[in-house]
Parts: structure tokens; C-alpha cells; sequence
């Protein structure tokens, strides 16, 4: 049998070797034909949409120029990138990471072009959350005094810092964390040590400065392997009665409006769902929300929206090209040519969406940093108003943009077939190293959770006749009995074009869901306590948080498609996509609607057939569509998402780097496999072949 085996595979090998070699001498340097009669059929340029998508046209250029300063440089290179060890790719990353702050400096560049110098980079760098999260925790949490003396120290990086607020007890629970810092009135100094309970933000020096070995107190190091992120090392940290300054506790939001003394945020027994204020001499009070220390996790779910956009789009570019230049199987007996897999209406089904949601993504994520933007600035004025809508917001689009960009990374990869399982396609590294996305920053389930309590709120001040925020004014329709509605009756397949008619029946069926997860959880409340009826009620109160999430999504792409800057052509295909997506997900919810009397059997009907056109419609554009996003090569690292559509050219180059092929046979046949033929051969003889 072994022999077998290795016969016909060496057969196979050197089959689909001439095949390539040939394949890789007749189609060097030449685009694939199919990838280019696409972009010669496509209703839209491009170029005419990826300015809009980077801020206009003088920001895409200086993004190009930036973008170049990487692409061109040696460190930066990715051919390695398949083949390292973890500790190659952590210590490549962390060269990367000099390189990067070495090109900031050299061309003096703004922090918006370092921002884009990082995201330019084809890895995670071990630095990111210095940046992500050290700095803005500096810049959201401390004080004028503190921010003054760190962020000039962070910036430069003279210190580089990381947020370790996760312990290995709780993540989730954070009022459940058991570093304590006590106060030291004597020495005016903190002691932090881990064994009893409370949440307090402190900046803590865990290395020396000039050796990097750890400080007395302090056992760290990195956790070990993880599912992906083999270029990062996150790490453990063990403090043992470390001492630190009064003044590096962040306390911007634990002041006293009075100018002295000096506040501190310190948690106490007998308020344990708090935190308190103590003076130096150790006086009490409440900070006027105990949540803002928090802050910064808001900021960095925030943020995490543009990320789950930049991990769809990389992956429908892969998809979607690969898509057209793969030809597998007839779909009528009589072709003349196999067919092109984005044409079975399965790919489309799955593929299409995606795009749409890597839209979606790409303008609320422009939307939710300008909201962050503007909370910071509400706070500053001592308004803390817009706290809960912002809380609720990220908490519930964080839980479903990183759910869909996790599985659509992983449908991207499916729909590659075979070949989106080899790593050279770029998917499984994607996937690898962004599904971790599902869990920090606020387990997903946990987030439904939060935006679904924010939304039982709302439920309940509009059923007390109370004006919601303008964002959330719709919820006022879930109040209202369900008896009174009445079906669309649309007169075609082409009324379910319409925004106003999509956005109408997203937000009747969020409503729907939000109405029935508060009659669960009313209906729990009845018989048990607050805790268990919110337990008990929690699919129904995620599908509702969900939904909610789902309309303002939408809403966003709505929002984005709608500005003046884009060329009507590109719009048009725009349009296309988000109706494609939101009767999609409209379907999805068809049977749930009829039952409501919102959709009549011929809306639904209707319905399918609107959804069958324009998956024609996408279809013709989809190749521009992701073109318009501008990946480059590089950052795609994919042999199936290239530009110029090579991908078997591309897949037998890459497989010749592969250690395995260094020598004809390998070290493990020549050890272990050769020695066990010849015992078999000897064994049972071998007939002539
Ligand atoms: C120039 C522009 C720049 C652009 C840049 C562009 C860049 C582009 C992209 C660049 C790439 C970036 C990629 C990112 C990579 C990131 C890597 C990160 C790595 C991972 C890091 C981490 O992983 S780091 C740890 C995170 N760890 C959590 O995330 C714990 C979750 N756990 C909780 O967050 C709390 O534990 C939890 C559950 C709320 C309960 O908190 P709790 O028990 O204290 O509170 P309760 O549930 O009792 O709630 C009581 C009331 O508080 C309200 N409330 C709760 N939270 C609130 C809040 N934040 N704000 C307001 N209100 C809040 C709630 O709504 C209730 O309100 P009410 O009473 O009125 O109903
Ligand atoms: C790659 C990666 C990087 C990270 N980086 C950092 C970092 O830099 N700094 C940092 O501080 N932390 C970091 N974390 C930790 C991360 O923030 C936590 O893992 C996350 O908040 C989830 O907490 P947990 O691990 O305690 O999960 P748990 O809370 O133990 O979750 C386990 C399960 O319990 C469920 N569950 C828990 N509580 C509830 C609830 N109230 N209601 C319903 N279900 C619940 C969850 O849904 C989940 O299914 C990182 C994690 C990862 C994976």
C-alpha cells in the first residue's frame, strides 16, 4: 500500500509539474484573460471609487506614497512570511516595527501616515498594542499633569507600554479582578498585588529601562502558542507587592471638580459594584459615572470596526478574483469552457454579502472613530450624555462585525475550494489572526448582551411615551401592539430596490425581535430573580441586539453610498450591493415576517426574485467593486488574490520554498519511510512492477 501511494503520488507530482512549469513559461507577466474581461466589463471605474474610499483624491496619494515607503523596503518583504517559525515571525515583527518608527522619523511623518505606514504592514506587530491601546488609555484616562508627562515618553517611544487589565480568573467580569492596589498614606504610594478585587487603571514600570529584565515584584513573560498571532507575545504578568507613585494612577475622571486635594479611584468593600473616590487622606466619593474607566475599551471596539472592514475586504479580493479565474465544471454539458465558480449562484450567495459587508464596515467604521472623537470631546466638557448610546452602540456592532468578518474570512476560504486551504492563498493566516477578534475586547456573547440591555432601556422610556435619541427613535414602533400591522403588497420585485422599503422592513423586524425579547424577559421576571431572567432570556435579547446592530449597519452603508463625492456610476453598483445585502437579510427573517403579517406570500415571493437580479447586477461588477479597495499585492500576500490573476503560476512558485523540497527526498523518508519498505519488501518480497 505505501508503495502505491508513493508511486501514484510521485506520478501526480511530476504530472502537475510539466503542467506548471508550462502553465508559468506561456503566462508570465500577462494578465489572466478572464480577470480581464471582467474589469473591461464592469459598469463602473474603479480608480473613479477608491479616492472616495481613502478621504479624497490628495489623502490616497500621500496613503500610495506611504504605502510604497513599505512595499519597497527589504524588511518589509513577505516572502518568508509562509515559512518562519514563531520565533522568526515575532523577531521579523518586532524588526519591522523598528524599521517602521525609523521611516516615521526619517521622512517626518504625521501621526496619520504612521497610522497608515501600520496598517500598510502584512503583520501584527508586537508593538500594536502600545498604540492601540498603552497610548490612548494614557490619553482617555489620565489627567492633564499625567498626560503631559507620559505621552511624550509613550510617543517617542522612550517607554513602550501594553494593557494588562485581563487576569487568568476574569476577563469578561472586570469588577471580579483581583489586583489590589492598596494605598499607602505613609510613603503617598500604591502596592499592587494580586489577590482581592477592584478595577483601577495604573501605569505600572514592569522593566527596566536599560536591561528590559523584569523589575523586583514583577514575573512576566509570553504565554506560549495560540491559534495564530504567532508574531505577537502576548504575555502573563505576575506583580508581587510592587510599589508605585500616587501620580501614576489615571485619574482624569477621579478628580475632584475641586482643584485640591487630589482624587483616587480606589475600590471599596462596602460599594462593591463601584468604584470610590479617596483623597490623600483617605476620604470617599462617588466619580460622576463609574463606568469611564472603561473608556478605552470603548475606544479600541471602535476602532475594531475598520479593522473587521480591512479583513473583509482582503478576503473578498481573494475570493472574488480567484473566483473568476478558476474555471471547475459545466454548467451546461454543450460549453465550450468550464465555468468560471463565481457564476455558481451557491458563490454569489455566499460571496456577495460579504462585499457588502466589507462596505458596511469600511463606512461605519469612518463613522464610529468620528463618534469616539466626539464622545472624548463631550466628556472633556464634563457631559457624559452621550455615554450610554456609544456604550450600547459599540458593544452590539463590535459582537456583529467581528462575527461576520470571522466567518466570512473562513466562507472566503471555502469558497476557494482546495486551494484556499494552502496559506499561500493568504485566507488561513487572515483567519487565523483575526478570529481572536470574536473574544477580546469583550467576548462576543457577553457584547450582545450589553447593547441588548441598552436596548431594553430604550424599549421601556419609549413605552412611557419618553423621546428617544434620534437613532434610536424607531424602537417606539416596538412598543406598539402587533395586531394593527399590515403587509408591504409591493407591486414588483423591483419595489424592494428601494432604501426606504429595506430600511422599513430591517427596522420592523428588529423591533419585532426587540418586542418579543422583552416579553420573554418580562415573562422571566414574573417568576425569578433580575439575574436568571436576564440569563434565561439571553437568545432572545442577542437576537434582538443583533438586529439592531444589522440597522445600523445598514444605515451606514446607506449613509456612506450617499455622499455627493461618489461618481453616479460607482454609486449605482454601490446601491446594487447594499440592496443585494439588506434583502438578504430581509430573507433570512422571511418566514418570521409573514408570520407577523409585515410580508405578504407574493412580498416574498417578490422578494426572491429581487434577489436573483441582483446577484446579476453584482456579478458584473464584483471584480471593480473589490478593486476599488486598492490591497495591494503585498499586503494581500495571496497567490489566489493577485492582481493580475496568476494564481497557479503564483501557488507553484511559492510551494518550491517549502523546506521540504530542499533535497529530492526528505530526511523523514530517508530516517523513517525507506527503512520501513525495505523491511516490508524483505519481509513479504516484491513482484516485479
Ligand atoms: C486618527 C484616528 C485613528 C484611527 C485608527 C484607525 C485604526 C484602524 C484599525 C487599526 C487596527 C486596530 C485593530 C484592533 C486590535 C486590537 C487589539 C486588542 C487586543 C485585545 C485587548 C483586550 O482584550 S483588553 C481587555 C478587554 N476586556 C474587556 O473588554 C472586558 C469586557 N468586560 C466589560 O467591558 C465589562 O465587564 C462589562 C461586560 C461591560 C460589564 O461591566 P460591569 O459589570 O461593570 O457593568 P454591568 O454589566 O453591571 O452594567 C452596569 C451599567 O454599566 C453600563 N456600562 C458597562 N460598561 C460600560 C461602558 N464601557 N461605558 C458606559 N456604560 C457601561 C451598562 O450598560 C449598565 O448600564 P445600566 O445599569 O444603565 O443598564
Ligand atoms: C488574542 C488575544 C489578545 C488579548 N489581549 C489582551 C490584552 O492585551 N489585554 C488584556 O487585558 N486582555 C487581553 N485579552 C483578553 C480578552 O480581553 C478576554 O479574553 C476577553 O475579555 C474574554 O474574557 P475571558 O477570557 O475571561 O472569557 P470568559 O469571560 O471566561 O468567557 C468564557 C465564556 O463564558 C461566557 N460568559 C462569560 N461571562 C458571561 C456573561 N456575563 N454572560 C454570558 N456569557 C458569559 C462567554 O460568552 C464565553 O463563552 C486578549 C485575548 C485574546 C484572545
Amino acid at each position: 500500500q505505501t508503495d502505491q501511494t508513493s508511486l501514484s503520488l510521485s506520478l501526480s507530482l511530476s504530472l502537475s509539474l510539466s503542467l506548471s512549469l508550462s502553465l508559468s513559461l506561456s503566462l508570465s507577466h500577462i494578465m489572466n484573460p478572464d480577470l480581464k474581461a471582467e474589469r473591461a466589463g464592469a459598469s463602473f471605474d474603479p480608480k473613479a471609487l477608491t479616492p472616495h474610499l481613502y478621504g479624497g483624491q490628495a489623502r490616497l496619494e500621500r496613503f500610495n506614497a506611504v504605502r510604497r515607503l513599505i512595499e519597497e523596503d527589504p524588511v518589509f518583504r513577505v516572502d518568508d512570511y509562509y515559512f518562519a517559525s514563531r520565533e522568526e515571525r515575532y523577531t521579523r515583527a518586532m524588526e519591522k516595527t523598528s524599521r517602521l518608527v525609523q521611516l516615521v522619523k526619517q521622512h517626518n511623518l504625521s501621526e496619520e501616515e504612521s497610522i497608515v505606514m501600520r496598517l500598510c504592514i502584512r503583520e501584527q506587530l508586537p508593538l500594536g498594542l502600545h498604540w492601540v491601546m498603552f497610548i490612548p488609555a494614557i490619553k482617555g484616562q489620565g489627567t492633564p499633569e499625567q498626560q503631559k508627562k507620559w505621552l511624550p515618553l509613550a510617543q517617542s517611544l522612550r517607554i513602550v507600554g501594553t494593557y494588562a487589565q485581563t487576569e487568568m480568573g476574569h476577563g469578561t467580569f472586570l469588577r471580579g479582578l483581583e489586583t489590589t492596589a492598596t494605598y499607602d498614606p505613609a510613603t503617598k504610594q500604591f502596592v499592587l498585588h494580586m489577590s482581592d478585587h477592584g478595577p483601577h487603571a495604573f501605569i505600572v514600570q514592569i522593566r527596566d529601562l536599560d536591561s528590559h529584565k523584569p523589575l523586583p515584584g514583577v514575573s512576566v513573560g509570553d504565554i506560549g502558542p495560540k491559534l495564530g498571532y504567532d508574531s505577537m507575545d502576548n504575555g502573563f504578568l505576575k506583580l508581587d507587592h510592587v510599589r508605585i507613585p500616587r501620580d501614576q494612577m489615571l485619574m482624569k475622571f477621579a478628580q475632584d471638580p475641586k482643584p485640591s486635594p487630589v482624587w483616587i479611584h480606589v475600590w471599596s468593600p462596602e460599594r462593591p459594584d463601584d468604584f470610590a473616590q479617596v483623597s490623600e487622606s483617605g476620604a470617599y466619593t462617588r466619580p460622576p459615572n463609574t463606568k469611564l474607566s472603561y473608556g478605552t475599551m470603548i475606544y479600541v471596539r471602535s476602532v475594531m470596526i475598520s479593522d473587521a472592514a480591512r479583513h473583509l475586504q482582503a478576503a473578498t479580493t481573494i475570493a472574488i478574483r480567484y473566483g473568476v479565474v478558476r474555471r471547475q465544471s459545466l454548467l451546461e454539458e454543450t460549453a465550450s469552457k468550464e465555468t468560471q465558480v463565481l457564476d455558481y449562484n451557491s458563490s454569489q450567495q455566499q460571496l456577495f454579502p460579504l462585499l457588502g459587508w466589507a462596505y458596511a464596515c469600511h463606512f461605519a467604521g469612518q463613522h464610529l472613530i468620528k463618534m469616539y472623537q466626539d464622545l472624548q470631546a463631550s466628556l472633556n466638557r464634563a457631559d457624559l450624555s452621550m455615554l450610554e448610546y456609544v456604550h450600547g452602540t459599540t458593544t452590539g456592532l463590535k459582537a456583529l462585525v467581528t462575527t461576520i468578518a470571522s466567518e466570512g474570512l473562513e466562507t472566503c476560504r471555502k469558497a476557494c475550494g482546495g486551494h484556499g486551504y494552502s496559506r499561500f492563498s493568504g485566507l488561513p493566516d487572515f483567519y487565523q489572526d483575526y478570529v481572536p477578534a470574536c473574544t477580546y475586547e469583550g467576548e462576543n456573547n457577553v457584547m450582545k448582551l450589553q447593547c441588548a440591555r441598552y436596548l431594553v432601556k430604550c424599549f421601556r422610556q419609549a413605552a412611557k411615551g419618553r423621546n428617544l435619541a434620534p437613532e434610536m427613535s424607531y424602537i417606539g414602533q416596538a412598543t406598539k401592539p402587533s395586531h394593527t400591522s399590515k403587509p408591504l403588497n409591493l407591486d414588483g420585485p423591483d419595489a424592494w430596490l428601494h432604501w426606504k422599503i429595506q430600511s422599513r422592513v430591517l427596522e420592523a423586524k428588529a423591533c419585532l425581535s426587540l418586542a418579543a425579547a422583552v416579553r420573554e424577559l418580562d415573562r422571566q421576571l414574573g417568576s425569578t430573580s433580575k439575574g436568571k431572567a436576564w440569563n434565561n432570556a439571553a437568545e432572545p435579547l442577542s437576537a434582538a441586539a443583533l438586529e439592531h446592530s444589522q440597522v445600523v449597519m445598514l444605515r451606514l452603508l446607506e449613509g456612506g453610498i450617499a455622499t455627493p463625492s461618489i461618481a453616479d456610476t460607482a454609486r449605482r453598483a454601490l446601491e446594487s450591493l447594499r440592496s443585494l445585502l439588506a434583502l438578504k437579510l430581509i430573507q433570512a427573517q422571511a418566514p418570521a415576517l409573514q408570520l407577523a403579517n409585515l410580508l405578504s406570500a407574493m412580498d416574498v415571493q417578490h422578494l426572491s426574485t429581487a434577489v436573483t437580479k441582483l446577484l446579476a447586477v453584482v456579478r458584473r461588477d464584483a471584480v471593480a467593486l473589490v478593486d476599488a479597495f486598492d490591497l495591494s499585492d503585498h499586503f494581500l500576500n495571496s497567490a489566489l488574490g493577485r492582481y493580475d490573476g496568476q494564481v497557479y503560476e503564483a501557488l507553484y512558485a511559492a510551494a518550491q520554498k517549502s523546506t521540504l523540497n530542499a533535497t529530492p527526498v526528505t530526511r523523514a523518508v530517508q530516517e523513517h519511510l525507506q527503512p520501513l519498505m525495505k523491511f516490508s519488501r524483505a519481509m513479504l518480497g516484491m513482484p516485479k512492477l
